[in-house]
């Protein structure tokens, strides 16, 4: 690392992904990354059963089980990210902390935390510690879409006008969804918690002690649009006891993105060795952090931040419905202009899963001996196909979908193996399912009048570069891959400099601190062309099995629920009956 002057100041980014939180020590008068360091979450995502260090066990002496779909975190595993990759980074930085003027962080979303008053979650009470419902619910818990569903039918009956900012639907991943399903599986739980608060401002919370709610996560997940929530009369209708759902639990002081939430409290500077009293700005989300680090503030460049999910964040001078959308804010990116958000719910994940279940011992040891990673071996083999050799089509519905349908209850589905399919095979599939997915999100920009004329990519996935290769060549649009390996944490720190007050806005912010682009990949012809054939046979099964010719995956979804049987400490036997016909639980 380099040596730093002395009169330099600096700011922390600390960007918590699904699995991590990484921090970069970031000098403010260039965007310089001067250090780094990284924490995994001891408790990981939780899926199957509650973690018994911090759960315990349940009342019949068993471990904790949750059903399927459901995806849980534990905070205090955020508060460690803070005790230990930012004295890390500021170790590998070399950096006096003195010196540190402000801390930004972002996070995945929407993922929520039911608190008390003064943000103690609800897992940390004695009493709620073994119930899964007082434990984050982090972005992926998708056992919330009976509540999507009845959201979606009831919004479009009554024809609310906040539902078309949200692409005609609103994902069982969100705010509303998630808190509904707390609300009739958890009554209890419900009525203890004081705020229902998206992670990403629970850890400013902890940061500077002041619960302010984020513009960002308002507006794309919480249907905060032109200064209003769903109305008491919606809500009602949903379940008359989540009537008061926005008043009582959700509605807090709105703070703008890059303003400071407020300063770095005595024991958070213990935690992180930072100096006490520096500016904590507002929380923001890892994908829209990103659109300042990669310098594509303006309209029409758009950005994808592909790891474990893919989120395409964009800005646009117009307010343009796009059908199946995540969203569009005012000012949810940047002030002053329109930001889309879209979005795939599996990417990396569905390549993860892959290696782990789909890959035979000898392909790993293969890997091994020639000293390559499981992802990095199965790209070289798929590297030395013709387009389209592998005879396969994939769906990339692993984690359901997000944009354009978002279902879900949409799975995965890989046509064309026959006995001579090698896990390579299946792979490149996957990565190409993934493209194509990418392809009917920019498609379905363009056709409703957003124009997408640069593509930028930025997150984990970028070090792959067939992968890069083959969205240039499944989408036609020429993509360049942003400079800094850790474009969140980078766009944190953007953040944490304009709340301490060395810039004026974020535009300012992104274009004297922002990453310079890394690779880029250009279309190849006859690739684009081999592409478009196979695109038209992803469209045709997408359209098949996902809007209504066939609802088999909807089906085995139902079937597998019933099989399960599973029924919940804490949660009211029969409530996801009661929860259908939309009677209080
Ligand atoms: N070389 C690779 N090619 C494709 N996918 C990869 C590769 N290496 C890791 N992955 C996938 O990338 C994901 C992690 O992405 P990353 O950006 O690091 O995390 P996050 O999205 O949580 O911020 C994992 O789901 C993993 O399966
Ligand atoms: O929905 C999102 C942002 O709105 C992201 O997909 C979610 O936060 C997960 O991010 P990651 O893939 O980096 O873990």
């Amino acid at each position: 690392m380099d040596a730093v002057d002395a009169p330099d100041s600096f700011v922390i980014g600390v960007d918590y992904g699904t699995l991590s939180g990484r921090a970069v020590v970031v000098r403010v008068r260039d965007g310089k990354e001067l250090g780094s360091g990284v924490y995994d979450y001891p408790h990981a995502v939780v899926t199957d059963v509650l973690p018994e260090d911090v759960a315990g066990r349940g009342a019949d002496g068993q471990a904790v089980r949750l059903p399927g779909e459901w995806a849980l975190q534990v905070p205090n595993d955020y508060r460690d990210v803070l005790r230990h990759a930012v004295p890390a980074a500021i170790a590998d930085a070399g950096i006096d902390p003195a010196a540190v003027v402000g801390i930004a962080t972002d996070f995945t979303a929407c993922t929520m935390v039911p608190v008390t008053s003064d943000g103690t979650p609800l897992s940390e009470l004695d009493r709620f510690r073994n119930r899964p419902h007082a434990y984050v619910k982090l972005w992926r818990h998708h056992a919330a879409q009976p509540q999507a569903d009845r959201i979606n039918q009831l919004a479009a009956e009554r024809g609310e006008n906040w539902l078309p900012r949200y692409g005609g639907l609103i994902s069982s991943e969100w705010e509303f969804a998630k808190g509904l399903q707390l609300l009739e599986e958890d009554p209890e739980a419900y009525a203890e918690m004081d705020h229902w608060v998206e992670a990403a401002d629970w850890i400013v919370w902890q940061l500077c002690g002041r619960y302010v709610r984020n513009a960002c996560t308002a507006g794309y997940k919480g249907i905060y649009q032109d200064g209003r929530y769903p109305s008491p009369d919606f809500l009602a209708a949903l379940n008359p006891q989540f009537q008061d759902f926005v008043s009582t639990k959700l509605e807090h002081t709105i703070g703008r993105l890059g303003d400071a939430a407020g300063y770095l409290t005595a024991e958070a500077a213990a935690w992180t060795g930072l100096p006490e009293g520096i500016a904590v700005a507002v929380g923001n989300v890892d994908a829209h952090v990103t659109a300042p680090a990669a310098k594509a503030v303006d309209p029409g460049q758009l950005v994808a931040i592909m790891g474990t999910s893919t989120c395409h964040v964009m800005n646009g001078t117009e307010l343009r419905e796009v059908p199946g959308m995540c969203g569009v804010v005012d000012g949810g990116i940047v002030d002053g202009l329109w930001g889309y958000e879209a979005g795939q719910s599996g990417v990396g994940d569905i390549f993860g899963w892959f290696t782990k279940y789909g890959v035979p011992p000898e392909y790993h040891r293969a890997a091994a001996e020639a000293g390559l990673g499981i992802h990095e071996y199965l790209t070289e083999l798929a590297s030395r196909q013709a387009i389209g050799q592998h005879g396969l089509i994939a769906l990339d519905w692993h984690s359901g979908n997000r944009s354009v349908l978002v279902d879900h209850e949409l799975s995965g589905i890989v046509v064309g193996q026959t006995l001579a399919t090698r896990p390579e095979d299946t792979y490149r599939a996957l990565l190409e399912a993934t493209a194509f997915g990418t392809r009917t999100i920019v498609d379905a920009f363009r056709s409703s009048g957003v124009p997408v004329q640069e593509f930028i990519v930025a997150g984990g996935l970028l070090k792959n570069p067939l992968l890069m290769q083959i969205y240039a060549d499944a989408t036609g649009l020429q993509l360049s891959t942003i400079g800094s390996a850790q474009g969140p944490a980078l766009g944190s720190a953007i953040h944490a400099a304009v709340a301490a007050g060395k810039y004026a806005d974020i535009r300012e912010a992104a274009a004297a601190m922002g990453s310079e682009p890394g690779e880029v990949y250009t279309p190849i012809p006859e690739n684009v062309a081999a592409y478009e054939e196979l695109f038209q046979e992803y469209k045709t099964l997408h359209d098949y099995f996902g809007r209504g010719s066939n609802d088999v995956m909807h089906r085995l979804k139902a079937i597998q629920r019933r099989a399960a049987g599973a029924v919940l400490p804490g949660v009211t036997a029969g409530s996801a009956v009661r929860a259908t016909a939309g009677v209080s639980a």
